[in-house]
């Protein structure tokens, strides 16, 4: 990785904001809304997940959005990159027949779900969602998407709150997950 690719990290790291104590006391909640509102940074954060799929997976054919704020970068990374984008749902927001799976979060628990047509065997996923906390909802993804056949490549999220050292709990993507800024 070149300077420039550091340099825009960096660039993207000062425009990160945290909150203290939300959504409960004793979290430190890191908000991407504070930084994307801003346009220029909009289309740094964009540069960066788009040259990182294409130097770290370039053959992925579908990238995997994790509601809510994985969205935000699954639908813009997959249109640059022409390839398909898969929603990851909270329980009960998708039609059709779906495949559900039950995860910690760092405060509380959750359900995924994912749709069972929307991916196929043997399709090569790369999940990517804004943060990684506790691992869990990354973990959670992965294995709605073995259950549907898919071959996981790896994950990608904005922040990595390194502390929690949810990558190390996740057993699927130890060695193959990519943060832009952590
Ligand atoms: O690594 P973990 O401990 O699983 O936590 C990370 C997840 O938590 C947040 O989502 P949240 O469930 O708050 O939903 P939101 O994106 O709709 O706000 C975040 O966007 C990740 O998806
Ligand atoms: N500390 C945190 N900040 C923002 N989103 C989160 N999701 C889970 N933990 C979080």
């Amino acid at each position: 990785m070149g300077d420039d690719y550091q340099n825009k990290i960096a660039k993207l790291k000062g425009q990160m904001k945290s909150y203290p104590d939300f959504p409960k006391p004793g979290i430190l909640f890191w908000d991407i809304f504070s930084a994307i509102s801003d346009g220029q940074t909009c289309t740094l954060l964009q540069g960066l997940l788009v040259e990182t799929i294409r130097r770290e997976f370039p053959d992925i054919q579908a990238v995997v959005g994790l509601e809510s704020r994985g969205f935000l970068f699954s639908f813009a990374v997959a249109a640059e990159l022409g390839i398909g984008c898969v929603p990851v749902r909270k329980r009960g927001k998708l039609p059709g027949e779906v495949i559900a799976y039950e995860y910690k979060l760092e405060y509380g628990t959750d359900v995924l779900e994912i749709q069972k047509d929307s991916v196929k065997p043997g399709l090569k996923c790369l999940i990517i969602d804004d943060l990684l906390a506790t691992g869990g909802t990354v973990n959670a993804a992965a294995n709605l998407l073995q259950s549907c056949g898919a071959e996981v490549s790896g994950t990608l999220v904005v922040i990595e709150l390194e502390a929690l050292n949810g990558r190390s709990k996740n057993m699927v993507y130890r060695n193959r997950a990519r943060v832009i800024v952590r």
